[in-house]
């Protein structure tokens, strides 16, 4: 078991993301992947909430955040209290989300670098009390290289390390010609995405800077890792069938999971 004791209940990890169904599927994962055991009662932590969903298995937990900057920073903020009150040592807060992708194949994984905010600055700027409070967006470099270096040549799909864009809107503010407003057109929209490509930026969802500017602030390290569903230099409808879209929503998880299981079994602290 190795000399440092488990410190069972206490979270070492947390992985947040979008849907309550995926979050419930993560836990499964993580269950039959990293601690090797099947059938396991899962409970909603947060059932009554009616909010969000929870759920913990060993030392991780795996919660729901919803859609976009708001609500996963709630529900970020009352995690790192609960880090806070746990005395959780050296947590890892990961983000497992969807994106849309530039110029790489679709189905493809994405280790965020950097938040990019819709201003095309690195930070999060949050309005308080009627002014901007301006947050750098950067992530832990070491730990997104130590994700980046999960991925394997044996994949059916590509991983890439560079920027996340996280927009405020899923439509205009992701140049999209598909919503119920557009004021650009479609040369306007290639340029923009081309002018992200260049910058290094290789997706776009709608958390990023938000998730690296407070983890960043609070102490914790975090990493955001994301499929593409789709290459935005192609077009803004997600076509793929939804089948596909579910078995590529397990690669954010697979990289997440093999990361855990090797950390937990370099630490030797008891849980595996
Ligand atoms: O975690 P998910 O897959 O929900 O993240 C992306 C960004 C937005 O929250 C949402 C838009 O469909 O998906
Ligand atoms: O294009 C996409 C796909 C998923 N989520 C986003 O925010 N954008």
């Amino acid at each position: 078991m190795g000399d440092i004791a488990p410190r069972k209940g206490i979270p070492e990890f947390v992985c947040i993301g979008g849907t309550k169904h995926r979050m419930r599927e993560f836990a499964e994962f993580v269950s039959f992947n990293v601690f090797h055991r099947k059938n396991v009662k899962l409970v909603n932590l947060t059932k009554h909430s009616h909010r969000y969903a929870t759920y913990k298995v060993g030392p991780v937990l795996s919660v729901s955040h919803g859609i976009g900057i708001p609500s996963m920073t709630t529900v970020l903020q009352e995690i790192i209290k609960l880090l806070h009150y746990a005395k959780a040592v050296d947590p890892i807060v990961f983000r497992i989300g969807t994106s849309g992708g530039l110029s790489i194949p679709p189905g493809s994984v994405v280790v965020s670098s950097w938040g990019l905010n819709g201003y095309l600055e690195k930070s999060y700027d949050i309005p308080v009390m009627g002014r901007s409070l301006k947050l750098p967006a950067i992530l832990d470099k070491r730990l997104s290289q130590e994700i980046y270096s999960m991925a394997s040549e044996e994949d059916e799909f590509q991983t890439y390390l560079g920027g996340t864009m996280g927009a405020d809107d899923f439509y205009r503010g992701q140049a999209r010609l598909d919503g119920p407003f557009c004021d650009h057109t479609e040369e306007d929209k290639l340029e923009f995405l081309e002018k992200l490509s260049e910058m290094g930026v290789r997706n776009i969802e709608m958390e990023a800077p938000a998730f690296a500017a407070l983890t960043k602030e609070a102490g914790i390290r975090g990493a955001i890792v994301c499929v593409t569903l789709l290459n935005r230099l192609e077009g803004d409808q997600v076509s793929t069938e939804k089948g596909t879209l579910l078995q590529w929503q397990k690669r954010p998880m697979a990289i997440v999971a093999k990361f855990i299981s090797k950390y937990l079994d370099s630490s030797m602290n008891g849980w595996k």
